[in-house]
């Protein structure tokens, strides 16, 4: 750390024997950052949505950017790494409280699949009140990768994903995803999902995803 300065939390930044480039052992946590780390996830959520549809005046975008400046200097002192970070080992929250992914709600798991609720945020915008076609990709790879983890009770990479938009993805509305492994061929996981609003199918897709080799990046 450059500035000499030591955070808690730099203590568990420790090396993980692992198989490949996800690692297996991930561990899991409903603790670290503390039990307002979800509140902490929904304001960066809320400061992206709000950042989205803000025009500051010249005045206030000095402001914020000091303040914001602050804020990235705090954040900077306690970097980690991946594999440690709340952000994406956090089970108890929104999308594992990873910050990137469109926030989701795992709501079941069974052999039909996995189902969750998911929600598009102001700052997820596309063009007219709908979600970027990206971010609806995005959501399918974290889900669609669930369900290839679900099925071989391991990691994979996606090699492929495709979408096929079918309707308006809206914004700021809870969407029913399902992903489901449709085939597993040796390390061949095919994947499918689909979010749908109510009744109306948003979007489908259909994925493949491969199993990692003992020690595979
Ligand atoms: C409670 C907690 C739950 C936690 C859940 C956590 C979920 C987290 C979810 C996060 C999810 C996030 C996920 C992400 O974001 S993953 C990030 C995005 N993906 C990547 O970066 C992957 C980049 N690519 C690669 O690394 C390699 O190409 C891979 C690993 C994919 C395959 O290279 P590898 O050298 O290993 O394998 P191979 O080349 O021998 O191929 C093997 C077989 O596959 C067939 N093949 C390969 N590619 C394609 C293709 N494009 N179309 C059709 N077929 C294809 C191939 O013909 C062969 O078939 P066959 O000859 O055997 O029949």
């Amino acid at each position: 750390m450059s500035d000499g300065a030591v955070s808690p939390d730099t203590s568990t930044e420790i090396e993980d024997p692992h198989e490949g480039g996800f690692r297996a052992h991930t561990a899991i946590t409903t603790e670290r950052g503390g039990p307002r780390y979800g509140e902490f996830s929904e304001q960066v959520r809320t400061l992206m949505d709000r950042a989205r549809y803000a025009c500051p005046t010249p005045e206030l975008t000095d402001e914020l950017i000091d303040q914001l400046a602050a804020i990235n200097d705090k954040l900077a002192a306690v970097r980690i790494d991946e594999w440690h970070s709340p952000a994406g080992t956090r089970i108890d929250l929104p999308a594992r409280g990873n910050i990137t992914l469109p926030p989701f709600e795992v709501t079941d798991v069974n052999d039909d699949g996995v189902f969750a609720t998911v929600t598009f945020r102001d700052f997820h915008l596309g063009g007219n009140k709908a979600a970027h076609g990206g971010q609806v990709a995005v959501a399918f790879d974290d889900l669609g990768g669930y369900a290839s983890a679900v099925a071989i009770q391991g990691v994979s990479r996606t090699a492929y994903l495709t979408v096929q938009y079918r309707s308006i993805t809206p914004l700021n509305t809870p969407l029913q995803c399902r992903t489901w492994a449709e085939k597993v061929d040796g390390r061949k996981v095919f994947i499918k999902g689909t979010i749908h609003d109510g009744d109306r199918l948003c979007a489908e897709m259909d994925a493949l995803f491969i199993k990692l080799n003992p020690g595979q990046q």
